[in-house]
């Protein structure tokens, strides 16, 4: 009795030394930024900073820390010191001048090869030799010859918005929109075509990308681990999704490609699985690789920073692929899904804008194929607002590979440290953006262009490091809004929210849902 007194008292001491050093290791770096005279939010033991992305929306945060402390602060990522910046020049020095001392995104790596050999977790020469491989695959060539089944995946939406019209149902534009990048995922990066559009009925496919699209709070968990005990989290390994959905997909990509292996180059297939098949091959097929003049540089930048860099000793595994086409789900799924769900939105409330657009489309006559999209500039203009105004990543991040003086503020940057981007805040500030709130594309047509202050508009990042799935991002949402707006018309209903609400504890700017009323032009 006395000794599992003494046990049990002894297991409570032991515990409470546990905590408490648990709490200094945890709080040792809470001083960092005040002993530099950096303003910035407290920070509170765990979550750092970061608890205020329970309390408000990512974006929401972002933007209150800017107003409080300016375009730059102090943050703790958990309980790591993270350096927050949204000024322009500083941005372009690190993203692009002294890029060679900025090449990673934050350490994620979680032991799991799906997270750690997809191309956003890569670091250094191994993410430069994948994204050499990567960017090809991506060449305005690679896209106008993938443009026919995006263009089929926006039929089908079309069809669903049909009945909706027809019955007079409201639209939940999010969920139509979320099943067209489903659809366009599906049929592009895992060559599988599904049923996506049934209100009624969900497949096997969708159900388990569901899933991997439901596992914030995994994401949360690696994000606390990744940066609190980095090594340990490595070695122990933790999986980015639930082993019955992996399986799922790993078994649902290895029949599809050997299938493909057996047909050899009889079936000729299209999609990005196949780019990525030829580039685990050395095989690409160039034949449609010509250059089309179909990004505004200008306005989007390019993807093309790494052009000559020498992909001969790049060894592509079947994980590389099955990590590439899952970066579409992450990398391509909500963020499109929300760019054509809060330009509709826009065009919903804004009738004269909805006309001009549609007049714009429809003077190409039923001809939207890869060249036509590319010559819309109002069209253009109303994607490119959309993406300063909800942009749906609000930050992006770099590590400094070495001490780094940022600019003439007197600040040194240690090695290691994560930089901060607060995207945000820059495309919010009246300072670059007058009337920073209002939706108004004509900031963005040809004519105005000038007046937009470089290195301020950054939905897409900058420099070597940007989205290299910004071409097919903008061929997805240009494709569906011409096919669309040319036969619907969408309108504000009762039940259409102004303003929108945001969702707290996402990574990404997510709206409450968001419905509207559509009918047949
Ligand atoms: C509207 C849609 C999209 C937006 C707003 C967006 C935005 C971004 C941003 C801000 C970054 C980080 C860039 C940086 O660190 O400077 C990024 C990276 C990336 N995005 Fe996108 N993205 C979109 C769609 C896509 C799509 C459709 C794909 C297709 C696979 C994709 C694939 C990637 C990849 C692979 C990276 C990592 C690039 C690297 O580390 O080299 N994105 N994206």
């Amino acid at each position: 009795m006395f000794l599992a007194a003494l046990f049990s008292l002894n297991a409570l001491l032991a515990f409470i030394a546990i905590l408490i050093a648990l709490y200094f290791y945890l709080t040792k770096n809470f001083n960092y930024w005040k002993d530099r005279g950096i303003p910035g939010p407290k920070p509170v033991v765990v979550l750092g900073t970061m608890w205020e992305m329970f309390t408000k929306p990512i974006h929401q945060a972002s933007f209150d820390n800017y107003k409080k402390y300016g375009k730059i602060y102090g943050e703790f990522g958990f309980s790591t010191p993270v350096l927050t910046i949204a000024d322009p020049e500083l941005i372009k020095d690190i993203s692009i001048k002294d890029f060679h001392n900025f090449v990673d995104h934050s350490d994620m790596k979680s032991g799991d090869p799906l997270n750690d050999r997809s191309l956003f977790n890569l670091m250094g020469d191994e993410w430069k030799a994948m994204r050499s491989v990567i960017s090809p695959t991506f060449s305005s060539g690679k896209m106008r010859a993938m443009h026919p089944m995006i263009t089929d995946c926006v039929h089908r939406l079309d069809q669903y918005l049909e009945t909706k019209a027809i019955n007079g149902d409201e639209l939940d534009v999010k969920r139509a929109m979320g099943n067209l990048t489903m659809d366009v995922i599906a049929s592009c990066a895992f060559g599988t075509q599904i049923d996506v559009h049934n209100d009624n009925k969900t497949n096997e496919f969708v159900a388990n990308a569901q899933q991997v699209l439901r596992g914030n709070w995994r994401l949360w968990f690696m994000f606390l681990m990744t940066t609190t005990f980095p090594k340990l989290t490595e070695k122990i390994g933790i999986s980015t999704m639930k082993p019955s959905v992996e399986h799922f997909f790993r078994s649902a990509i290895s029949s599809i490609i050997s299938k493909r292996r057996s047909q050899r180059n009889s079936v000729k297939h299209r999609d990005y699985l196949q780019l990525m098949i030829n580039a685990q091959n050395r095989s690409a097929d160039n034949s449609e690789d010509q250059d089309i003049d179909d990004l505004n540089e200008h306005i989007f930048g390019t993807t093309d920073a790494l052009k000559d860099q020498k992909t001969a000793n790049v060894v592509i595994t079947d994980d590389d692929m099955l990590a590439t086409s899952f970066l579409f789900f992450v990398a391509g799924y909500e963020t499109t899904a929300t760019l054509l769900s809060f330009l509709t939105y826009e065009l919903s409330l804004k009738e004269k804008c909805q006309q001009r657009l549609y007049e714009e489309i429809n003077a190409f006559d039923g001809n939207y194929s890869y060249e036509s999209i590319a010559r819309m500039p109002y069209l253009e203009a109303c994607i490119a607002e959309t993406l300063r105004l909800y942009n749906p990543i609000a930050a992006t991040s770099r590590i400094a590979l070495d001490d780094y003086k940022l600019g003439n503020t007197g600040l040194t940057i240690p090695k290691g440290m994560m930089i901060n981007f607060d995207v945000h805040s820059v495309h919010h500030s009246p300072e670059y953006y007058p009337n920073p709130d209002v939706w108004d594309p004509e900031r963005f047509l040809p004519e105005n262009r000038d007046q937009l202050v470089p290195y301020t508009y950054l939905p897409f990042g900058l420099g070597p490091r940007n989205c290299v799935g910004m071409r097919f991002a903008l061929m997805e949402a240009k494709t569906a809004v011409a096919h669309l707006i040319t036969k619907y018309r969408f309108k504000r209903t009762a039940n259409t929210a102004v303003p929108l609400k945001y969702k707290k504890f996402e990574f990404l700017l997510t709206p409450e849902a968001i419905q509207i009323g559509v009918e047949k032009r």
